[in-house]
């Protein structure tokens, strides 16, 4: 049983990790990173970066079709699913080894294996055990699994996204992120699709109003929504399977995919030998990202949170960890405004303050909706659907936004810098922007609308 000592010792390599484990490395600690899986984490191997290169024909295709009603553009494109996942590999595989590459090249040692804790300051993996200093929880989430008759016949998101072959039908159990995104994806590349949802509505963390219209869009394209049904079991039935529900629904499919949710990887890692306390949600930290074990930290999706459990929140807290590690601050945690984007065609995305949370507290904040796509058509490439919705509190400022749009992935960091460095509309009037473009004709509207809010 061999024994080292670090001063940090991190458990993952995702985002969460990843950041942090290099800042302070280059600052001159001694560094180690326990992995069982591929380095670099869900969302270079298996979540954000692979779905976005499949995305990129089908965001094409879409665009394109807004010149198809008025043949200004004829023929249609085709998806071909086979190569497009030959690009995926050729483009993802090689990251992990990327990265791995540069931890060595920077001498951050990696340790192959699951990590268990043994007390606070000891990581046993396999027949060996590590001590650190410090040590860095960032384990990240696995896909839920629906504990029911047939669920041997469920896949996941990281099934999905390395499928070699589309199937003809495929069903999707949840109308989350995952579910809409694969959905519409899927739709485009040419497979028939069903989405079973438990409860009424898609994707309830976004706009109500948006969520509609996405799955109002969705269904206009042949995508078929049952609300209100809880998925029961699945069979096989020849080369197929049928989807029951509670209320007796069935649906027969080639493919099933179960997108209920993501749970926290809390389990097997010895927390509670290392004092460190846990809820539903993940590890508890406290406002500088400490565990119940004060040398213990926890990182990213792992940890119990109510803001988005994405890459860049899992970044700034992988950052801030760095700076108190390194003893460069002090300061409890404060996040900016947080944008997440829901990756449909057209896309939605949000940032700051929730429109549902401006609806109740309307005496202090106004909510103004700007159909910016009916206004600047060629500015926004014959996109008549696009609107935001924006929130100004009392001083006119802008403080939360949501977009219905192709380009919303863009246009929500420009409106989060806003928020974040609370520009007034005559601040922005004091600033030149590029013209014509999508972001030019947001801003022009942003201004007069922030000047009335
Ligand atoms: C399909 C999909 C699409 C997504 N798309 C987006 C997107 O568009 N934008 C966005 O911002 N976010 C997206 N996300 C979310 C994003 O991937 C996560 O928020 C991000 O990866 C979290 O980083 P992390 O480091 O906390 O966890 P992870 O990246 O999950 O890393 C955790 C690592 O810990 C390892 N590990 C766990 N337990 C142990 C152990 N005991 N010992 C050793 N290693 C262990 C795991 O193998 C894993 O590599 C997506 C997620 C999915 C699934
Ligand atoms: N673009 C992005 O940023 C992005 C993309 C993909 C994933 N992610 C990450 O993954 C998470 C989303 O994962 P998700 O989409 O699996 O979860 P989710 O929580 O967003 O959605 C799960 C859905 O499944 C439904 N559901 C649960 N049990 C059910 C049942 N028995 N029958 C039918 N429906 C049921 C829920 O009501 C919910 O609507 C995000 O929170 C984020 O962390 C982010």
């Amino acid at each position: 049983m061999t024994k080292f000592n670090y001063d940090v010792l991190f458990i993952g390599s995702g985002h969460a990790a990843w950041h942090a484990a290099l800042t302070l490395r280059q600052a001159g600690k001694s560094v180690a990173i326990v992995e069982e899986d591929l380095i670099a984490g869900t969302c270079t191997n298996y979540g954000c970066n692979a779905k976005i290169l499949l995305d990129g024909p089908a965001d094409i295709a879409h665009q394109a079709a807004a010149y198809r009603e008025s043949g200004i553009l004829t023929g249609e494109l085709k998806i071909n699913w086979e190569k497009l996942m030959a690009y995926k590999h050729q483009n993802i595989d090689p990251m992990h080894v990327g990265l791995a590459k540069a931890f060595e090249n920077s001498g951050i040692t990696l340790i192959d294996g699951h990590g268990q804790l043994q007390d606070a300051h000891t990581v046993k993996v396999d027949s060996d055990t590590y001590t650190a200093d410090n040590i860095v929880l960032a384990t990240g989430q696995r896909p839920a699994k629906l504990d029911i008759p047939g669920k041997a016949y469920l896949h996941d998101s990281r099934d999905f996204l390395s499928l070699p072959h589309l199937p003809n039908h495929i069903t999707f159990i949840g109308a989350g992120i995952i579910s809409l995104e694969f959905a519409d994806l899927a739709r485009q590349a040419g497979a028939a699709v069903t989405v079973i949802e438990f409860a009424d509505q898609a994707i309830r963390s976004f706009y109500a109003k948006y969520s509609a219209k996405i799955v109002t869009q969705l269904k206009e394209q042949g995508v078929d929504f049952h609300f209100k049904e809880a998925v029961s079991a699945v069979a096989k039935q020849d080369q197929r399977f049928q989807v029951s529900t509670q209320s007796g629904l069935t649906v027969t499919t080639d493919y099933v995919i179960d997108a209920t949710g993501r749970i926290p990887n809390t389990e097997q890692l010895g927390l509670d030998q290392a004092g460190v306390q846990t809820n539903r949600r993940g590890i508890i930290v406290d406002d500088h990202l400490r565990t119940t074990q004060p040398n213990i930290f926890a990182s990213g999706d792992v940890i119990d949170k109510t803001i988005p459990k994405l890459t860049p929140t899992a970044t700034f807290e992988s950052n801030y960890i760095a700076s108190q590690l390194i003893g460069l601050s002090q300061a409890p945690i404060q996040y900016p405004a947080i944008p997440s984007v829901v990756f449909t065609l057209p896309r939605i995305a949000q940032t700051g303050m929730s429109i549902a949370a401006a609806q109740k507290d309307t005496a202090h904040y106004q909510i103004q909706t700007i159909p910016y796509g009916q206004q600047m058509r060629f500015e926004t490439k014959n996109e008549s659907h696009a609107e935001m919705t924006i929130v100004t509190d009392q001083k006119h400022r802008l403080v939360g936004a949501t977009i219905y749009g192709n380009a919303a992935q863009d246009l929500i960091n420009t409106l989060t810098l806003i928020i974040d460095q609370q520009l007034t509309a005559d601040q922005l009037d004091q600033m030149i922007f590029a013209f014509p473009g999508a972001s030019a004709a947001i801003l022009d509207l942003l201004r007069v609308a922030m000047r009335q809010g």
